[in-house]
C-alpha cells in the first residue's frame, strides 16, 4: 500500500509496529424476524489499519456506503474482503478511505464472519506519512495514540472517531 503511494514500503509500518495487535473477531447474526428495524452491526468504519474480513460463503450481509447510498458487498466465495481502517486513513493523509459499512440481518437464514484487525501498537504515534503532506495536500489528521481506546467511547456514542482527528 505504502509503495502504490511512492512512499518507502515500511512507511506505514515503522509506524506502528512492534506491539501491533492482530484482533480477530467472529461474528454470529442470527435470523431476524424485523430486518426492516434490526441490524446485524450497525453503521462504522473499523478502527484498524488494516482488517481483513472473511465473510459467509452463502448468506450476503455487508453492506458499504459509498455515493450517498448502501451497496450490497458480493460473496466471493474463500476471499478476503480487505478494508483500511481509521488508523489507514490517517497514516494515508486521507488518500486510502475507511469506509463506512454495516451488516443487515435476514428472516432466512443465520450468517457468520470472521473479522481480522490490524491494530497499531497503542504505545506508538500514528501521523500521516510526511512523503504525503505538501502545499497541494495540506496535513488533515492530528498525531493520535491508542486510537482504538477513543474509538470505542466514540463506537458507543454514536459518533465517528477520525472525525476527531481531523485538523
Ligand atoms: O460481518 C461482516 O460482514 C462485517 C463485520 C464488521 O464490519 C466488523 O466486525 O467490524
Ligand atoms: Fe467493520
Amino acid at each position: 500500500m505504502a509503495r502504490s503511494l511512492n512512499l518507502e514500503e515500511d512507511s506505514f509500518l515503522k509506524q506502528y509496529e512492534d506491539q501491533e495487535v492482530m484482533a480477530a473477531r467472529f461474528n454470529y447474526y442470527p435470523t431476524c424476524p424485523r430486518p426492516d428495524s434490526v441490524l446485524g452491526v450497525k453503521a462504522h468504519s473499523d478502527g484498524s489499519a488494516i482488517t481483513f474480513l472473511l465473510q459467509d460463503k452463502e448468506v450476503e450481509g455487508l453492506q458499504m456506503f459509498k455515493d450517498d447510498q448502501w451497496h450490497r458487498v458480493p460473496i466471493i466465495p474463500h476471499a478476503f474482503v480487505v478494508n483500511a481502517g481509521d488508523q489507514m486513513q490517517i497514516m494515508s493523509n486521507g488518500i486510502f478511505k475507511s469506509p463506512v459499512h454495516r451488516v443487515v440481518t435476514n428472516t432466512e437464514t443465520e450468517r457468520m464472519s470472521i473479522a481480522v484487525f490490524c491494530i497499531p501498537d497503542s504505545e506508538k504515534e500514528i501521523k500521516p506519512a510526511d512523503g504525503l503532506i505538501d502545499e497541494t495536500r495540506p496535513r488533515l489528521y492530528k498525531t493520535v495514540k491508542d486510537y482504538v481506546s477513543l474509538y470505542f467511547e466514540y463506537y458507543q456514542q454514536g459518533k465517528r472517531t477520525i472525525e476527531a482527528a481531523i485538523i
